[in-house]
């Protein structure tokens, strides 16, 4: 099994893929009385004509290293934003498009203190915390039409944290 090498999540290294939330640099407001730094507006949200943002809440089982990956995902209609409510480290799992299936994956740690959106048709693997409980708010595109394609690796990628 090919094995990616998990790295450390930055904004610049994410940024092919979409935004990290994160409190980085000085705030774009001081609000409340100067009490509270405002990093504002960090996303590119997107949730097409006939979509509206949502606010879901994932309970999601937490996941070992090293990791299996087989089936990466995109959402052609919509962004979609992960935000951890449990201060835990997690995994995020991207590929570049390669003529309509996912190129060779990365892999990043995130901090509990770090969220991601991904811009509309990202490949992604699916949320993977890596410790319970495995809490997130996700922000995504609520519709009628279908917003979710699946692709099932023929060999599976090894995500791992070390050599
Ligand atoms: N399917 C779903 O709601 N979740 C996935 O999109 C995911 O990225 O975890
Ligand atoms: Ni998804």
């Amino acid at each position: 099994m090919e094995k990616i090498l998990i790295q450390p999540l930055t904004a610049h290294a994410f940024a092919p893929f979409g935004d990290v939330l994160e409190v980085a640099g000085t705030p774009d407001k001081m609000i409340n009385e100067g009490l509270c730094g405002r990093y504002h507006d960090r996303a590119a949200l997107d949730f097409g004509p006939d979509g509206r943002a949502g606010i879901s809440i994932f309970d999601a089982k937490p996941r070992a290293l090293p990791y299996e990956l087989h089936l990466l995902e995109r959402h052609p209609e919509g962004s979609q934003a992960f935000i951890p409510m449990h201060g835990q480290a997690w995994l995020v799992i991207v590929a570049p498009d390669a003529g309509g299936r996912p190129g060779k994956p990365l892999a990043f740690r995130a901090t509990g203190a770090q969220g991601i959106n991904f811009h509309r048709a990202t490949w992604h693997g699916v949320l993977t915390p890596l410790a319970a409980p495995g809490l997130f708010a996700v922000v995504d595109r609520i519709g009628e039409t279908p917003n979710l394609e699946e692709y099932r690796l023929d060999r599976p990628y090894l995500i791992s944290a070390g050599p």
